[in-house]
């Protein structure tokens, strides 16, 4: 289920707040992942921590949201996506990116991948390198005041991306009726390892979600 809320004035306030706490579970649940991935610890402690991990997950279920997180509205032009497996400040699976935006509407993040993230050995997976570059190239479509699903996204993987410090980039170069045409790329310290473009439409009957803020 989508949802697109109104914050409170309240809930505003308090959303600095929130993602201090909410911000280091996830950063612990993404340790967490990677611990999974490399431990080599003797088995009767993997089947502890097992149980451990089954108790504070029960703890958390004890009260939550009904649904998926959506998208909620602070204001025109901002919203929290903290369920986002790309940036979601409440979602462990995020790297997460922290996007920066340029006053000429390059859309850019310098982010970290690891274990989590692999494909092939110390590379990144293919599939995320997509994801990263869907998302960031759907966000360059919003700061340029457009909207839309991604209709095409289209990649050329250039060479090995290496897990590690990466730099990702995207912007728009042109909008169409409800189609707009954006560029992007991920980069290593060495140069380009892919380069995306894609192709967002907003669908038939919809309006700009800011514009019925
Ligand atoms: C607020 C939250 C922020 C939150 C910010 C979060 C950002 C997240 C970014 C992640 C983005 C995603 O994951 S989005 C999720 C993944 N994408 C989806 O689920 C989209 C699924 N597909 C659809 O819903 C639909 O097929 C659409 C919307 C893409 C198009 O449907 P439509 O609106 O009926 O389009 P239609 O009238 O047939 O065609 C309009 C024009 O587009 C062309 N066209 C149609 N489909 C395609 C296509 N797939 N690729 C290229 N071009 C296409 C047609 O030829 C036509 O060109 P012409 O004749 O006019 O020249």
């Amino acid at each position: 289920m989508t949802r697109y809320l109104e914050d409170t004035a309240t809930e505003r306030l308090e959303a600095d707040e929130r993602e201090g706490l909410y911000g280091p579970l996830a950063e612990a649940v993404r340790a967490l992942v990677d611990a999974s991935i490399r431990t080599e610890v003797d088995d009767h402690v993997i089947r502890q921590a097992t149980a451990d991990l089954e108790r504070i997950a029960g703890h958390l279920r004890a009260h939550q949201l009904p649904g998926s997180y959506g998208v909620h509205s602070e204001a025109p032009g901002r919203r929290r996506t903290w369920g986002s497996p790309v940036i979601g400040v409440r979602n462990p699976i995020a790297p997460p990116l922290t996007l920066q935006h340029a006053p000429d509407g390059l859309v850019w993040s310098e982010f970290r991948v690891g274990t989590a993230y692999e494909g092939p050995p110390g590379r990144l997976h293919g599939g995320m390198a997509a994801l990263i570059l869907d998302h960031v190239l759907g966000e360059a479509v919003s700061a340029s005041g457009h909207w839309g699903l991604t209709g095409t996204l289209t990649l050329r993987y250039r060479r090995g991306t290496p897990l590690g410090r990466l730099r990702t980039e995207a912007r728009i170069d042109r909008v169409e009726g409800r189609k707009a045409y954006v560029v992007g790329s991920i980069a290593d310290d060495e140069g380009i390892t892919v380069e995306a473009e894609a192709i967002f439409i907003l669908p038939k009957g919809y309006v700009h979600p800011d514009a019925t803020a």
